[in-house]
């Protein structure tokens, strides 16, 4: 058996720092403890060994206003190792009308250069009972437990209350989490309308047609018709304070809400969008759009007091080619960003060092949380004797200037370029394989393996029982009058 160590380093996961050694031997942690000897060493002086990063939400392969992202499983996996992420979950997303099946098999048999693990949520686009009974199969069979809905994008992917309502009461049924992705697309529909018909047809007409309110008032939507389904909510890309105050205020309340602000929301605001190059502003189009500052700050102390959980990318790599089908009529532009690859770093160079978050708290959004609300903790999230050998060896002295020309990522641009970041993986291991040394990428095409995540039991069991508790009986009375006069 070949054992690999990782020496001299400084143990940092969500609840924990220590100086301590690990033993890997066959892809998993297999021993934790001083002066660890035999096999082959990775020197981590001056380094934090930390669980890899889990970005939750990407989408590497998009087919989105009929264009396709450039980054694959192949360049996207890459780019998430490079920045110290070791697992992606990515999105199967069913034509409406489309059997969810079907629409899984076309996404896994995209998977096989994936070169770190890898998950998928379902994307809910229409509802019928056909959908009613895959997400049984999904769930049981599949080894996914979460469904994605989108309240935007009217006319295409966008799902009415009623769906959701009827979807969400199956996940609650099988133990499933639904994700949504809330903006009032019926509202954002008319104002795109309203401000092409004004002559706006730039990219910052974007920006205006989504404002805060809008978003807000759709994540108070979401969580009130998953409080009435008896189901948890995960709201994706939370970007602005409306959404934030929702997400803070029910989880006071009791429920089970979990809210996700992107790497670019919490670093790059709505001046963006300002930019006299149509190509620099319409890169940065993505839904919703960036925010001021004030907003960036609520992100930011979301995730400090815990009342956020968990930082993502909505990694969607459009071209410059494809981002210019857009000129003339901002609603043409596709919508997405990337930063698979500068999630870790960034956060570490505006979070870490900037005294917002602990390095704790840093590992606890990057990985622990997500691994916990996606079940699959400890195998992922964890140092722990056991857990996949997934981990980063960071070293807070190691720095760059972001630069599309240095990516990993397919795309031709960077929304961070130039961007300067202090704290680069010097190793990142993928169960146990050296991905990524000192900034060189040795990571294997097919390593990647999917991650089977079992129905959500516990929130789903409690939050049952709490309902059995609560739900409506009828009165038995007296005193009626048999003729009911
Ligand atoms: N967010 C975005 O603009 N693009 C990706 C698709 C989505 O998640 O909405
Ligand atoms: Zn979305």
């Amino acid at each position: 058996m070949t054992s690999t160590i990782i020496k001299n380093g400084t143990i940092v996961t969500a609840d924990l720092t220590y100086k301590a050694d690990i033993r890997i031997e066959d892809g998993v942690i297999a021993e934790i403890g001083p002066n660890l000897k035999g096999g082959t060493e990775l020197d981590a002086t001056g380094c934090y060994v930390m669980p890899g990063g889990i970005d939750p939400h990407t989408h590497l392969e998009m087919p989105f206003m009929g264009t396709y992202s450039a980054d694959d499983f192949d360049s996207g996996t890459r780019a998430a190792l490079a920045g110290g992420t070791t697992m992606v979950v990515d999105f199967a997303l069913p034509n409406p009308g489309q059997s969810m099946l079907d629409a899984l098999t076309m996404w896994d048999n995209k998977t096989s250069r994936a070169a770190c693990d890898y998950s998928f949520h379902m994307a809910i686009t229409w509802w019928g009972e056909q959908v009613f009974n895959e997400m049984e199969t999904i769930v049981r069979d599949k080894g996914i437990n979460t469904f994605k809905h989108f309240m935007a994008y009217k006319g295409a992917l966008m799902v009415d209350d009623d769906e959701m309502f009827s979807s969400f009461q199956r996940c609650a049924e099988l133990g499933a989490l639904p994700l949504v992705h809330a903006e009032n697309g019926d509202v954002v529909a008319q104002m795109q309308a309203k401000l092409m018909a004004e002559g706006n047809d730039g990219p910052e007409a974007h920006a205006y047609s989504r404002p805060p309110e809008v978003e807000g008032e759709a994540t108070n939507r979401a969580i009130m018709i998953a409080d009435m389904a008896g189901c948890p909510v995960y709201i994706v890309h939370t970007s602005c304070e409306q959404s934030h105050e929702a997400i803070r205020r029910a989880r006071q309340k009791g429920m089970r809400v979990y809210g996700e602000p992107l790497i670019q929301h919490l670093t790059l605001d709505d001046s963006e969008y300002f930019n006299k190059d149509w190509d620099h502003a319409a890169r940065r189009v993505m839904s919703p759009p960036f925010r001021s500052k004030a907003h960036q700050d609520s992100l930011w102390a979301g995730l400090a007091s815990g009342s956020l959980q968990c930082v993502a990318t909505d990694h969607c790599a459009f071209t410059t080619a494809q981002k210019r089908t857009g000129i003339g009529d901002f609603r043409k532009i596709p919508n997405g960003t990337g930063g698979l690859e500068d999630r870790l770093p960034m956060l570490w160079t505006f979070g870490v060092s900037t005294g917002r978050l602990t390095m704790n708290e840093f590992v606890a959004v990057t990985s622990t949380n997500i691994a916990k609300i996606l079940n699959i903790y400890p195998k992922k999230g964890a140092i722990l004797v056991g857990a996949d050998a997934d981990l980063v060896v960071w070293d807070p002295k190691r720095g760059k200037t972001i630069t599309a020309g240095a990516q990993q990522s397919a795309i031709d641009y960077n929304v961070f370029e130039g961007k300067e970041v202090m704290g680069l993986p010097r190793f990142t291991l993928t169960r146990g394989q050296v991905a990524v040394e000192e900034g060189a990428i040795k990571s294997q095409e097919g390593h990647g393996r999917f991650v089977s995540r079992p129905p959500l039991t516990a929130p789903a069991k409690a939050l049952s029982t709490w309902k059995e508790l609560t739900a409506p009986r009828k009165v038995e009375r007296t005193g009626i009058p048999a003729s009911g006069v």
